[in-house]
């Protein structure tokens, strides 16, 4: 499974720990950056990921911002991508049953590090459910505009 992952400075650090964890799961991972703290535009690291998902290079993603909001509203930009953000391991479990969301926004500034990373693992263990969901998810990227 092929996982690419960003995030601004304020998800650094759960970036870091996140990404080793996968990584010692098995898990291909892109490395979008940002890597460091000093500041930069969340844009900037979620185009290539959302990109990535929407094109299909890439199963999942993850991004990680101080509040998720930022990433996530850049994200769903994409067509072909659906990003939840999340802040519980429940809320996690219902985007990827009722939504199919294959992108997961991490709130790093309200989440624990320790949660972030069970939100992650519960992520990749929870399935798309399809059923009544299936219309509702195809409405999505319907554009009315
Ligand atoms: O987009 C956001 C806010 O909804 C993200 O949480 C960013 O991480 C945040 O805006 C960064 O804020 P900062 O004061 O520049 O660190």
């Amino acid at each position: 499974m092929k996982i690419a992952i960003g995030n601004d400075h304020a998800g650094t650090e759960y970036k870091l720990t996140i990404v080793e964890k996968l990584k010692e799961q098995g898990y291909e991972i892109t490395n979008y950056g940002t890597n460091e703290n000093s500041s930069v535009d969340y844009p900037d690291f979620v185009h290539p990921v959302a990109s990535d998902v929407h094109e299909g290079k890439a199963d999942f993603g993850i991004l990680i911002c101080g509040s998720g909001n930022g990433v996530a509203m850049t994200a769903n930009k994409y067509a072909k991508v659906r990003a939840g953000l999340c802040w519980t391991k429940e809320i996690v479990e219902l985007t990827r049953q009722h939504n199919n969301a294959n992108i997961l926004c991490v709130p790093a500034r309200y989440t624990s590090l320790p949660q972030a990373v069970a939100m992650v693992e519960t992520f990749f263990k929870t399935n798309f459910e399809g059923g009544r969901h299936e219309n509702r998810v195809k409405k999505i990227s319907e554009l009315s505009c």
